[in-house]
């Protein structure tokens, strides 16, 4: 086997793993409460999607959301990694979107049922290119922002999330061992809304990087 490269890490087929209702604004815009322990879900490496590929509207969704992210690149896996060695085994950073499927979303939270069908289908994940890490220094400080057709519709600073980057490695490598090519995707803030087929998604993050998506309706 070849050698794999960080930088094109959706190649490697390792775990996605989200964090829910990292960022207060967001949390009370769904009528959420606000967590006490993070809130973790996974998507799978087929979710990946990348610029100049469409993100495609499940058949099974009538209210399919944005949500931007800053996703966080594991260089170094481990078990129990303490949150003063944690910034040790981040290589680096992808802008995502964690693509939701709202009404799926709310049907599985009003039976108490998992959400895997409302966050974890084909094209729920779009990446921009890998950001090494001297790129972002300081990760718990930077803007984010998503725009639909032009109109700016969520713009956030990392500095609101409820737990920490350090805090989410170590928190979530104390259950789930982490390995190299994992991504984490560390919540949304708010504006989070619905886009239609033909929709262009344009996302952001401040000075960093830019990254475009188009929406479409799977062939039938
Ligand atoms: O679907 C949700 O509201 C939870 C979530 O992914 C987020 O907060 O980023
Ligand atoms: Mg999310």
């Amino acid at each position: 086997m070849t050698a794999q490269n960080i930088s094109r890490f959706w190649e490697w087929g390792r775990k996605i793993i989200c964090v829910g209702r990292n960022y207060a604004d967001h949390a009370k815009e769904l009528k959420n409460a606000i967590p006490t322990e993070p809130i973790l879900f996974l998507k799978p490496p087929s979710a990946y999607v990348r610029e100049g590929s469409p993100i495609l509207v499940p058949v099974y969704t009538s209210n399919l959301h944005h949500e931007v992210e800053l996703g966080v690149v594991i260089g170094k896996g481990g078990t129990a990694i303490p949150q003063s060695a944690a910034m040790e085994h981040v290589a680096g950073y992808a802008l995502c979107l964690d693509m939701t499927a709202r009404d799926i979303q709310d049907e599985c939270k009003s039976k108490g049922l998992p959400w895997t069908l409302a966050k974890a289908f084909n094209t729920s994940c779009p990446v921009s290119e890998f950001i090494p890490k001297e790129s972002i220094p300081d990760p718990g400080n930077v803007k984010l922002w998503l725009k639909v057709n032009d109109r700016l519709r969520q713009s956030g600073c990392t500095s609101q999330m409820i737990f920490s980057i350090p805090y989410l490695i170590s928190y979530i490598s104390d259950f789930i061992t982490l390995e190299a090519g994992d991504l984490i995707l560390t919540g949304t803030p708010k504006g989070v809304s619905a886009v239609q087929e033909h929709d262009e998604l344009q996302a952001g993050i401040e000075d960093v990087v830019t990254m475009s998506f188009r929406v479409d309706r799977p062939e039938q």
